[in-house]
């Protein structure tokens, strides 16, 4: 088992949450499972925990909503749980709840942001440097009978030193890929909707329009969040702008990309490689035609999956839920969703 690198920090939201009162029947929470121990561990005493299928329960007897794994949330699920006071995300992304129809019924929704840059932003570049190097496919080779002898012409991958980075999406986890690819003595792009001039003056980025960005990247991190605006926005003519040696790596959301049209610039030599940590669908089916190609390297949706940025995420979403549940103003609550391009 996996040790954390460092002291998990304290809970100082969670020490500030007063206990529920004891005379009070305990808020009922319905919560997608199994919850991870810690989750349950600190809801335990504070809330009754309702399977998922509980719902559609009776009016008004659902005081909360606890999202894990990504179940849909949608206006017709809210509709059926009059009286709901919270919805809280384990997790930053909130592509599957309706935010909009919540924030209308005066639902707050709180997620995770800030404590999963770090680690998503490493994985974003352990798939980078796998794809470029061709880690999987190498663990794969050295393990076989196939390698007898030391080749210096064999398995040749790509320079990630010195090459040019795309980053699509500027926020805070774009920001930490970007402070990665420094370290690499990589050149950075990057396309947002808003343009962050800080953080290209502070880490010496240029913004590109997406076209530019596409035709010019070595390496392109998709960093978007899904919306209207981003799915599909990585199809066949977003991928037949790339260079050919080029590699896609996605830590966003699988719906980013169109999924046919990268298995097709993978098989076709459109771009290079690619390195997943989201899919569309998720997981993919055994035998899909991405999993049997060796310039995909492919991860379970690992983006914040370490012990410790687990643990904040655990404690965070349940500060939102108890804040919510207790009519307090939530810690991290989502904020109304902005129109516009990505
Ligand atoms: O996918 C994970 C998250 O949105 O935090």
């Amino acid at each position: 088992m996996m040790t954390p690198a460092g002291p998990i920090n304290p809970a100082p939201l969670l020490a500030r949450s007063p206990p529920m009162d004891a005379q009070r029947p305990l808020p009922r929470v319905i919560a997608d499972g199994p919850l991870d121990p810690t989750v349950l561990g600190l809801l335990d005493g504070r809330v009754e925990l309702l399977p998922w299928e509980a719902e559609p329960a009776e009016p008004g007897t659902v005081d909360g909503v606890y999202t894990y794994g990504h179940p849909t949330v949608d206006d017709a699920m809210l509709d059926r749980l009059p009286g709901l006071l919270v919805v809280s995300n384990y997790g930053v992304g909130v592509d599957h709840i309706d935010v909009a129809a919540a924030l209308d019924r005066g639902i707050p929704v709180g997620n995770t942001p800030g404590v999963l840059d770090g680690a998503t932003a490493d994985l974003a570049f352990a798939l980078l440097l796998a794809a470029a190097r061709r880690l999987a496919e190498g663990d794969r080779y050295a393990r076989s009978d196939g390698f007898t002898r030391y080749d210096p012409g064999h398995m040749l991958g790509l320079e990630v030193h010195g090459s040019t980075l795309g980053i699509l999406g500027m926020g805070r986890i774009g920001e930490k890929v970007a402070r990665r690819a420094l370290g690499f003595e990589m050149d950075v792009l990057y396309h947002n909707r808003n343009p962050r001039p800080e953080v290209e003056s502070a880490l010496g980025l240029r913004h590109a329009g997406f076209e530019e960005l596409l035709s010019r990247s070595d390496f392109v991190v998709l960093c978007v969040p899904l919306t209207d605006q981003t799915r599909g926005l990585i199809g066949a003519r977003a991928l037949s702008l790339m260079k050919p040696s080029a590699v896609l790596v996605n830590v966003s959301r699988g719906p980013v990309v169109v999924t046919d049209d990268l298995l097709a610039a993978l098989r076709g030599g459109t771009i290079a490689a690619a390195g997943l940590d989201v899919t569309d669908p998720e997981p993919l089916p055994r035998g899909h035609g991405l999993l049997g190609l060796d310039n995909l390297v492919i991860t379970p949706h690992l983006g914040s999956a370490t012990d410790r940025t687990r643990r904040r995420m655990a404690e965070i979403s349940v500060e939102n839920l108890l804040a919510g549940l207790d009519r307090r103003p939530l810690p991290s609550p989502v904020l109304p969703p902005a129109p516009g391009p990505p």
